[in-house]
């Protein structure tokens, strides 16, 4: 049996224990835990605070499990229609569904109803928004490289599932933003060419809104998407836990060492506290902020619309790319096809592929088949950082169409100037997002050969015998000169000679010619510093010391 030591005493007979370690023993009889936790649970990692947005993920993804638990009990996800005679008089008589009824019931009625509620869609406010930063600090440090691309794939799988999670969740409800957003959904599904109607009929069991599509919703909310995503999850760790974690670079990390704490009891500890907080700062947040006031709202009406109906903030760049885009569409053999909404519905899940496929595009540039656990500085790697800047530049702009009816009623500018605004600045703002940041990028290497070679700048100036005026400047410590230069500058992939030896034109092919383009402009002189050489270095300390 692995793990397990039989004992004697001097006489013979088991010693006696106590009943902690015979429970022990007994679970690791039947379970064999002993060896697994005795291999993992004293596995290191290492520390950063940028490391923390993972744990947010997983909270506040345990969080919404715990309380969507709790309005299960309360919810009842019916299409069927009621007339209301509850506590809310202003609704008093009002015909609304089953499930809009029993959301206002459990806002109002049900003991700490409301508090769950709120935290409820707080916290899926909170999971999303650490699942993008989380993302970026990934994609920001190179952590995604060999061996852990299928673990960004894990994890991006997940982001997608979490942004239809939040849509069906905030569906669920039936007050009038829900039945808006189910509503704006269905004209995206009937933009598909052929099939459109069909599935939307399909979809909503006849006409929309018909009776169906709440309590469809329901299993796919409560237990299809978060059983999938809970499976991801458990995957994503354990492949965090296989790879083991990146680090940043510095004295003694290398690419086959992890510097840092033991699993058990420092991360088990800090993990355990970490939760609460997140829990703390999520229940604070269901307490005295409020979200989705659904009662003051109304139930849905297929032929009302609220002022200023936003969809929560994941799901607004989505609803940006539908807003600005001219009305297009195509009228031909009787049927049209509704362009101005398939296009956005279409480079939607494009935007986001473009972040799936990222790493592997990567790979091929660089053909760097080696394993990467020190995790890049973001200004070493200027075009992979200003390509996410860029990214999150055109996320902003679609965010700010998506809510052009706010901008334009808060700041009394006009709604057609805001959709110009973003119909160009869809085009101009990431492009001038990625030139700025790659020069940021290189302009923080160059400090950091500046700082290499000639130490940081104290602020004292100094007169020296001969009257000339210098300032002094600290060098280094070797711990700090090793992480600034550590990183690796690599060559760009090159095309091979064009003609072989016997004189033969050998014409490369077009994708190698693309990526040797694509290895210029990432790797290329115009983005990288070369880092300063030991020889430039030996040669200043030989000089007289001052600059
Ligand atoms: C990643 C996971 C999840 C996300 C992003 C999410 C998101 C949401 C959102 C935004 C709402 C609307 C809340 C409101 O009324 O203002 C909602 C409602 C709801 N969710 Fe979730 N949820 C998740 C997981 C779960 C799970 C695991 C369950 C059940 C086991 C659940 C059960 C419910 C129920 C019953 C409602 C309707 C109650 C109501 O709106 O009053 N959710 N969800
Ligand atoms: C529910 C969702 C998620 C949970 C609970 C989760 C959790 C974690 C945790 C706890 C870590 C280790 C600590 C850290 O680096 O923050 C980690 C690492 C990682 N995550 Fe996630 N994550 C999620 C979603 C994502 C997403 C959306 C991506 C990317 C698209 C992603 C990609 C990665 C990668 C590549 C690593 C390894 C990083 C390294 O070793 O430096 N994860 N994740």
């Amino acid at each position: 049996m692995s793990g397990r030591i039989e004992r004697t005493g001097s006489d013979g007979r088991p010693p006696e224990t106590g009943k902690g370690e015979r429970l022990a023993d007994w679970a690791d009889g039947r379970l064999g835990i002993h060896a697994l936790a005795k291999a993992n649970m004293r596995k290191i990692f290492p520390d950063h605070w940028s490391f923390m947005f993972g744990e947010i993920c997983l909270y506040s993804f345990l969080i919404l499990i715990l309380t969507g638990v709790y309005l299960t009990l309360f919810f009842e996800p019916s299409g069927v229609e009621v007339v209301y005679h509850g506590s809310y008089v202003p609704l008093n008589g009002v015909r609304m569904t089953r499930a809009y009824e029993s959301a206002v019931n459990i806002s109002l009625d049900v003991r700490g109803g409301l508090l769950i509620r709120q935290i409820h869609h707080w916290a899926a406010i909170v999971f999303v928004a650490g699942l993008l930063v989380h993302m970026m600090r990934v994609f920001f440090t190179g952590a995604f490289r060999k061996p852990r691309e299928v673990n960004w794939l894990f994890g991006w799988t997940i982001l997608m599932l979490a942004l239809i999670t939040g849509l069906t969740g905030y569906s669920l409800p039936d007050d009038m933003l829900s039945g808006t957003g189910i509503r704006f959904a269905q004209g995206a599904i009937l933009s598909i060419p052929v099939i459109g109607t069909y599935l939307s009929f399909f979809l909503f069991g006849g006409e929309f809104p018909g009776h169906d599509i709440i309590s469809r919703l329901y299993p796919v909310h409560v237990l299809l998407l978060p059983g999938i995503m809970l499976g991801l999850v458990v995957a994503h760790l354990i492949l965090v836990f296989h790879h083991k974690h990146t680090q940043f670079a510095g004295p003694g990390r290398t690419e086959k060492n992890v510097v840092g704490a033991p699993f058990l009891p420092v991360y088990m500890a800090k993990a355990g506290g970490f939760f609460f907080l997140v829990f703390g700062v999520l229940a604070v947040m269901g307490a005295v902020a409020t979200i989705n006031p659904l009662w003051a709202i109304g139930p849905y009406r297929p032929d009302l619309v609220s002022t200023g109906a936003q969809p929560d903030f994941y799901l607004g760049f989505s609803e940006g790319l539908i807003r600005v885009m001219p009305g297009w569409e195509i009228n031909a053999w009787g049927h049209t096809l509704q362009l101005g909404v398939f296009i956005p519905f279409m480079l939607f899940p494009l935007i986001m592929l473009a972040i799936a496929v990222y790493p592997f595009i990567e790979a091929w540039v660089t053909g760097d088949p080696r394993e990467h656990h020190i995790a890049e500085r973001p200004r070493n790697a200027p075009v992979r950082t200003a390509i996410g800047v860029a990214w999150l530049a055109l996320y902003a702009v679609l965010l700010v169409g998506g809510g052009n009816d706010l901008w334009a009623t808060h700041f009394q500018i006009s709604i057609n100037a805001i959709t110009w605004f973003v119909r160009v600045g869809v085009f101009v703002v990431p492009a001038l997002a990625f030139v700025v940041t790659k020069r940021f990028c290189l302009g923080l290497q160059r400090r950091d050969r500046d700082k290499a070679l000639h130490g940081r700048e104290s602020g004292i100036v100094k007169r020296l015998p001969h009257g000339e005026y210098v300032e002094v400047h600290n060098p280094l410590t070797q711990a700090e000169l090793y992480t600034i230069t550590a990183h690796e500058q690599p060559e760009p992939y090159l095309l091979g000679p064009t003609v072989d030896a016997n004189g033969v034109t050998r014409r490369a092919r077009r994708s190698d010619r693309l990526r040797a383009r694509l290895a210029q402009a990432m790797y290329g002189p115009g983005s990288q510093i070369p880092k300063p050489t030991a020889e430039e270095y030996r040669e200043l300390e030989r000089g007289d010391g001052h600059h």
